[in-house]
């Protein structure tokens, strides 16, 4: 058997499943091409039939993506691979995966048939897809509660109607590893045709213990391994893909097993992924927390020093996470910025030199050294500023103090027009978002303001992220600044464009509709 991990990321399409505020299709794209960077196999890019919006991203990923397979979700339904094979249709291969449930908790209460007829439509289904692809993947949705014997069915049959890839998915992530191993190695054991397919697991993590079971499951002879980024997903997430591609690098004298992946990416892939999902890795959170590879007790502190490997079993460097030596000030220049940039990993490309280095020198100016999360956050910054915002914060003043209203004015460029509008509130960034409400003559609903600081000091850049809901849909927006208030500000204003461009897109339909009924 092949000890070759094909490694399959969900995070556009479990991950994104979880998250407060949906992805611009633009985001999508640029998560998409950072985990071809990281030589991810199989990209789920989404689930077309979903939305409008879902299928957009998922052509437009098919269209862009070229080094890994780009792969849309659907359920047993024609309509739904339908829409997947015409989303996915650009790219030169790509995936359909189907699925249906195999339990008797979801064939009985969700679906409300039998296992004769779950069963008919998984094949159905499965036939169907291959029309489009021979790269067809099915899923036995909450496989760990199912029977083994209906398992054993279902896996049989399927890979009979043409699924070269079929999924054991841990969905309400219940098992146990030796459990789950067991259920592998009894698929092994008792479906005849198992060696025509490639057995793949998705675990998720309610107890905690996804990554323990897809690890136990390579093991028991499952060969894709499916998961997220920072193992964001549904309730509690899915197995972090990052930690099982460096127990496969690390642990080389447990496991022969081989993979794609390049570690050096994972860092810079996961800070992308935490910012634009407005996800904040917990500190200690393995591999990519801020504390992975930080010592705080003095025996510890005194074995590293004398020898890193006495608490470091993996390096940080290794992760592409690399320790800074040369400070970044304002006397720095564009060499010095290109070269920090490529040390964490960003290539010529990610980024415009000239405008990181005009915003990076504003930054210096207002707070001397400039360190790397500093350049990262400039980086996320810039790459969602939009050149043709219709709102542009030109101006922001506040006056506020003990016992007073807060008094908050703002100029704004709206358009080809600038207007200024100064309202009172409960304090300085309620006066604000009060002078933008009436500057854009538009109320949207806050859903959540989120103010924190991307380092320690006095002098630390403030990030805002707020969302919003309008017309049943929630945004997005991010500010940056080391002025909290300018910052708030403009993750408001970011908002306001996305509702604009969302506006101007539903305009530009409905028009088209208009157009071809007339
Ligand atoms: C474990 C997982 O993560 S599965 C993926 C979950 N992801 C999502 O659900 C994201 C996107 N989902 C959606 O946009 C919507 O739910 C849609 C478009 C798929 C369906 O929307 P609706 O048609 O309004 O149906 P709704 O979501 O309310 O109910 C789901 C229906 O699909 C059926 N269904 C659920 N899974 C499957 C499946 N794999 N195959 C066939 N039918 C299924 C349910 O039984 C239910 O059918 P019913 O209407 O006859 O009772
Ligand atoms: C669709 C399947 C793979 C899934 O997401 C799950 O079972 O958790």
């Amino acid at each position: 058997m092949s000890d070759q991990i094909i490694l399959f990321d969900t995070t556009l399409r479990d991950g994104e499943q979880a998250l407060s505020a949906s992805l611009s299709v633009k985001e999508k794209v640029q998560i998409a091409l950072a985990l071809e960077r990281m030589g991810i196999d199989i990209i789920e890019a989404g689930f077309p039939v979903s939305s409008p919006g879902d299928f957009d991203s998922v052509r437009q990923i098919a269209a862009t993506i070229k080094n890994s397979r780009v792969c849309a979700l659907s359920r047993a339904v024609q309509g739904d691979i339908d829409a997947a094979a015409q989303a996915l249709n650009s790219a030169e291969q790509f995936r359909i995966h189907t699925f249906i449930s195999t339990s008797d908790i979801h064939v009985q209460s969700k679906l409300k048939r039998d296992f004769g007829q779950v069963l008919e439509m998984a094949t159905g289904a499965i036939r169907y897809a291959r029309q489009f692809t021979d790269d067809v993947e099915f899923s036995c949705e909450d496989a760990g509660r199912t029977p083994i014997d209906n398992l054993c069915r279902m896996v049989e049959q399927a890979i009979k109607a043409g699924a070269r890839t079929v999924n054991i998915p841990d969905t309400v992530g219940y098992t146990t590893p030796s459990e789950f191993g067991g259920i592998i190695t009894n698929l092994f054991e008792r479906v005849p045709n198992i060696d025509q397919a490639v057995i793949s697991v998705h675990c998720h993590d309610d107890l905690g213990l996804s990554v323990a079971n897809s690890i136990a499951a390579l093991e028991a002879g499952a060969r894709q391994v499916e998961g997220t980024i920072n193992g964001i997903g549904e309730r509690a997430g899915n197995a972090a893909l990052e930690e099982i591609i460096m127990i496969l690098k690390t642990r080389r004298d447990r496991f022969d097993f081989q993979c794609r992946a390049e570690p050096k990416e994972i860092y810079r892939t996961s800070q992308t992924i935490s910012a634009l999902c407005n996800m904040p890795i917990q500190s200690n959170k393995a591999i990519v927390g801020a504390n992975a590879f930080s010592h705080s007790s003095g025996i510890h502190q005194d074995g590293v020093l004398k020898s890193q490997n006495t608490y470091e079993i993996m390096t940080p460097e290794s992760i592409g996470l690399v320790r800074n030596t040369l400070n970044l000030t304002s006397r720095s220049g564009r060499h010095v910025i290109k070269h920090r940039m490529a040390e964490l990993g960003y290539r010529e490309g990610d980024f415009d030199l000239d405008v990181l280095y005009q915003r990076f020198l504003e930054l210096a100016d207002k707070k001397g050294q400039v360190f790397d999360y500093d350049m990262e956050a400039l980086l996320f910054f810039e790459n969602q500023r939009d050149d043709q915002a219709h709102y542009v914060l030109r101006q922001v003043n506040v006056q506020s103090g003990t016992n007073h209203f807060a008094t908050g004015s703002v100029e704004l460029q709206i358009g080809d027009t600038v207007v200024t509008e100064a309202a009172t509130g409960n304090g300085p960034v309620d006066s604000v978002f009060k002078a933008i409400e009436r500057a854009t003559g538009q109320h949207i609903d806050l859903q959540s303001f989120d103010i924190g600081a991307q380092s320690g000091g006095h002098d630390a850049l403030g990030k805002v992220d707020v969302t919003a809901e309008f017309d049943g849909r929630t945004f997005h927006g991010m500010g940056l600044s080391t002025d909290i208030i300018e910052a708030s500000a403009q993750a408001l204003l970011r908002i306001y464009n996305l509702i604009h461009r969302q506006q101007k897109i539903n305009q530009q339909k409905a028009h088209k509709r208009f157009t071809e009924e007339a």
